[in-house]
């Protein structure tokens, strides 16, 4: 069903318009109308980036990339970075943005060789997802992809990171991931990525275990 078709004879949600209040050179903002399922007319506050290009449903790739080598636990590989829209570093997958006529699958390829060094082999890869739809249209695809950590082109990856770009690249196997990602957390300050964490927490579930880290009703301060 689209968002526009209604239920039970009553008018579905429908895209009105977009009044873009400011435009800078990564992001915009705008209000956008549109009508609810009482055919009412509301808005809401939009956050779009500049950089999607024509015709893509998707701004980027998200890598979920594991390391294999014989003899070695299979490992993630995650990326550790400094963020300034949350002043924090994060723990995220590496992850980019599609250049025009650019597959989602070749963007993986090239994000994951420039953030990691590593050079990997697509595996799968998933509908266009959103991020946090609440406060933008910014969507991703999650393409899962293997590195053969065996072969000569992986034996020293040398990330090539872009101008502005500082990372760290970190290996957390995933036959503990979720173990690890916590005992990370408690050690250094970082805010992991909701994906990485739900992907955790989801292998954890797989092996029939519960994801427990924390006693219910903290709340996490400053
Ligand atoms: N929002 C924003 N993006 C920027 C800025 N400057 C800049 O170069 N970008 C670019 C850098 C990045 O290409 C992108 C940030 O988006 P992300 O989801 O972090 O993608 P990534 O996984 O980092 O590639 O926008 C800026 O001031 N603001």
């Amino acid at each position: 069903m689209m968002a526009s078709d209604g239920v039970n004879g009553t008018p579905g949600c429908r895209f009105i318009k977009e009044e873009t209040v400011y435009q800078g050179e990564w992001l915009s903002l705008g209000v956008t109308t549109y009508q609810d399922p009482q055919g009412q007319h509301r808005t809401w506050e939009t956050v779009r980036r500049t950089t999607r290009c024509d015709g893509y449903k998707t701004d980027g790739a998200t890598v979920v990339a594991v390391l294999k080598r014989a003899l070695h636990y299979d490992q993630l590989i995650l990326v550790q970075q400094f963020r300034p829209a949350i002043n924090a570093f994060t723990l995220e997958f590496p992850a980019g943005l599609c250049d025009a006529g650019e597959s989602v699958e070749d963007c993986a390829i090239r994000e994951l060789r420039e953030e990691t060094g590593y050079t990997g082999q697509v595996i799968s890869v998933s509908p266009t997802t959103c991020m946090d739809p609440g406060l933008s249209n910014s969507t991703t695809c999650l393409v899962t992809a293997q590195i053969d950590g065996d072969d000569i082109v992986n034996i020293r990856p040398k990330p090539h990171p872009e101008e502005g770009e500082f990372l760290k690249v970190l290996y957390f196997p995933m036959n503990e991931l979720l173990t690890r990602i916590n005992d990370f957390t408690k050690k250094e300050a970082v805010t992991v990525d909701s994906r990485v964490y739900m992907y955790a927490m989801a292998l954890q579930l797989s092996k029939g275990k519960d994801p427990v880290q924390r006693s219910p009703g903290r709340i996490d301060k400053k």
